[in-house]
């Protein structure tokens, strides 16, 4: 079983994450978390703060020597700002006249529309919003990436699968389908301001980002994520927690602002016929085995990984902070105003990709471990291989196209 929880808010000391449940001998150093999490950071849109904030992130559990040796593994993000907020965040009492005269901590009564502020306020008992949109902000999901790229390194050493992502659309504006990326296209994807590699529309998309902001707007749009490699039968059919594709959709749509998943080519192929819809089979040429001519699928039929490429698209709302402030209520005097505004993104969709793949490698982690178990690294890619020749004697050889070998 593989578990992890996730602690800290916005703007207090640190962000805390713990994974527990991944065999040891999982290659990984603080660098590699480090710039797991600059890749999170970037992205044409991204607000003032990514500018300065520097994550700085922290092993205190679970690795030694750039390994992992089977107990959890934990991990701490520091906050840059934390001095800053020293006080107004204080987990300890601050004697009032500390607090008083500072802007940060004037009470936040006008609820932004679209963020959780006004229903976290009516649910916890709070009378202003700060203790809400500290938790609800999307900083947690630094935590996220990095005990993700733990996961995804497991993915990867253990069964050779490589995990992506890329912005499919920003606004209104598409990339065309030809410029998916491939297994290997990680590091041309980040190098795009806005991680696609349809230069034409990410020029358009670039544009798209500065008009929104002019008119002092937010922008959502749509990340895919791929995984390459994957073996046939991850997750299952037998119940309907044990699902991949149903895990894979609440993961994702636990991400901040996630409002809709696709598996597959997923609501398109509801418009289609069935004879258009699926992935036939057929013989797979001179080997013995089984090939499928397409992947509308997006890589999972009944609930489990077919071997085919993974595909799931993750749909983002645009940011709540509207800097042309919607309209609210003061909570405090119950008339009718705008909505608080500070710093925020314009938009954050090309950070959300980067979220979905942390949120991808998890589950495919979890599913990995369930399905070839494995105390160490060594133990789950033999139980991988034992799995894989048994499917090879029975002349089904899954071809796991983009894998490594
Ligand atoms: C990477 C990332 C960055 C975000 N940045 C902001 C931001 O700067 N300002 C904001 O209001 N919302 C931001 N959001 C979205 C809020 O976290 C989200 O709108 C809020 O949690 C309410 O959405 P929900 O209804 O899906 O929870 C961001 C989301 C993500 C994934
Ligand atoms: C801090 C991050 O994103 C934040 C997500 C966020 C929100 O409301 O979700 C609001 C903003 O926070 P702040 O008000 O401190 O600038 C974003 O910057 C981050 O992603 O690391």
């Amino acid at each position: 079983m593989l578990r992890w929880l996730t602690a800290g808010e916005s703007h207090g000391p640190k962000l805390v994450a713990i994974l527990e449940g991944l065999p040891a001998g999982v290659s990984v150093t603080s660098s590699d978390l480090a710039a797991a999490l600059s890749r999170r950071r970037a992205g044409y849109g991204r607000g003032a703060r990514m500018k300065f904030e520097q994550d700085e992130v922290t092993f205190t559990g679970g690795v030694r020597h750039g390994a992992t040796m089977g107990g959890p593994v934990a991990v701490e993000v520091g906050n840059t700002e934390w001095p800053k907020w020293e006080r107004v965040m204080s987990p300890d009492p601050v004697p009032e006249e500390e607090l008083e005269g500072l802007a940060r901590n004037a009470p936040l009564t006008r609820p932004r529309p679209g963020h959780a502020d006004l229903v976290g306020m009516q649910k916890y008992g709070h009378d202003e919003a700060r203790p809400v949109l500290e938790r609800a902000s999307a900083r947690e999901t630094a935590a996220r990436v990095a005990i993700g790229e733990v996961a995804r390194r497991f993915c990867q050493q253990a069964l050779g699968v490589r995990i992506l992502s890329h912005v499919v659309s920003m606004g209104t504006v598409e990339v065309s389908e030809e410029h998916a990326p491939g297994p290997h296209d990680m590091e041309r994807v980040d190098a795009d301001p806005v991680r696609c590699l349809d230069p034409e529309a990410s020029a358009r998309m670039v544009a798209e980002v500065d008009d929104t902001k002019k008119s002092g707007d937010t922008l959502g749009g749509v990340v895919e994520v791929l995984a390459y490699g994957l073996p046939p039968g991850l997750g299952s059919h037998v119940h309907w927690d044990r699902r991949l594709d149903g895990r894979l959709a609440s993961a994702l749509m636990g991400v901040h602002a996630i409002k809709g998943v696709e598996v597959g080519d997923g609501f398109r192929t509801a418009a289609r016929r069935g004879s258009a819809a699926h992935d036939e089979i057929e013989p797979a040429g001179d080997s013995t085995g089984v090939n499928r001519r397409s992947n509308r699928a997006g890589g999972v039929e009944g609930g489990m990984t077919t071997g085919e490429p993974l595909r799931v698209r993750a749909a983002m709302k645009p940011i709540a902070t509207v800097p042309r402030a919607l309209e609210t209520v003061d909570v405090a005097t119950g008339e009718a105003t705008q909505a608080h505004h500070q710093r925020s993104d314009v938009t954050a969709v090309p950070a959300a990709g980067v979220v979905a793949e942390a949120m991808v490698a998890l589950v495919l982690a979890e599913a990995a471990v369930e399905k070839f178990g494995g105390d160490s690294v060594g133990e789950t890619e033999q139980n991988l291989r034992s799995y894989l020749k048994t499917l090879e004697d029975r002349g089904w050889t899954g071809t796991r196209p983009g894998g490594d070998e």
